[in-house]
């Protein structure tokens, strides 16, 4: 599931219209998507909830994981299938309690941060970014995908993506430092056609794919 790990808010997409980009990104083969609602122009309130409801569902019927971003109560009211902290929000092990077997994504950025998350009950790690991102304005340094291979070779076992910056021509040299899979945003949903740009990572012989 997380081969093509698809992140996107209103803010992330032209004329803000998330559910028609998912809705062209799941078509497109994504196979996991992260409702990450923040920055400027994000909705709040009962705009934001109606929302990801909407999301919900869309992921539901097309059965395609629905994770959220940072919010525990948002997750547990929509019987998500998991939510994804950084290491500025809510501790791993505290979430972990809260939503029982949901799936925990947790955000680490070296192999310290990586074994306290594995400990703490992660399922998988996001790590980044792999590559300047304009999309999270307090992203950290560039690592580049030779952190992924720094992991690897301290003995880290749990499921990766890497994060930031990936497109398609990229992809590879991700995958091939030892993530199982890439998590991107703009690269879909600032797409003219987010079909296409999914279906680009997705589909077999193409630059980005992975077995
Ligand atoms: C898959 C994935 N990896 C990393 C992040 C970043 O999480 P975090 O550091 O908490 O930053 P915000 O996304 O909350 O701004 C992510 N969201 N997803
Ligand atoms: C949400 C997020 N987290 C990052 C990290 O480094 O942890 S980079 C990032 C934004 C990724 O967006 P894009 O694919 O448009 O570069
Ligand atoms: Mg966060």
């Amino acid at each position: 599931m997380l081969q093509l790990y698809f992140v996107a808010g209103t803010p992330d997409c032209p004329g803000g219209d998330l559910a028609r980009v998912l809705a062209e990104a799941i078509r497109g083969g994504i196979t996991a998507y992260q409702f990450r609602e923040k920055g400027p122009g994000a909705l709040h309130g009962r705009a934001r909830f109606e929302l990801a409801a909407q999301l919900r569902e869309l992921c539901a019927s097309a059965g395609v994981p629905f994770i959220v971003n940072d919010d525990v109560e948002l997750a547990l009211a929509l019987s998500a299938d998991g939510v994804h902290v950084g290491q500025t929000d809510a501790p791993a092990a505290e979430v972990r309690r809260r939503i029982g077997a949901m799936l925990l994504g947790v955000s680490a950025h070296d192999a310290g941060e990586a074994r306290r998350a594995a400990a703490d009950g992660a399922d998988y790690l996001g790590v980044g970014p792999m590559y300047p991102t304009a999309t999270k304005l307090d992203a950290r340094t560039v690592q580049g995908p030779g952190v992924l291979s720094r992991l690897r070779e301290s003995g880290l076992m749990l499921p990766i993506v890497g994060i930031g910056g990936i497109t398609a021509a990229r992809a590879a040299a991700v995958t091939g430092a030892g993530a199982d899979g890439i998590a991107v945003v703009s690269a879909i949903s600032r797409a003219a056609d987010p079909f296409r740009a999914a279906q680009q990572f997705s589909t077999p012989g193409s630059l980005a794919y992975r077995d």
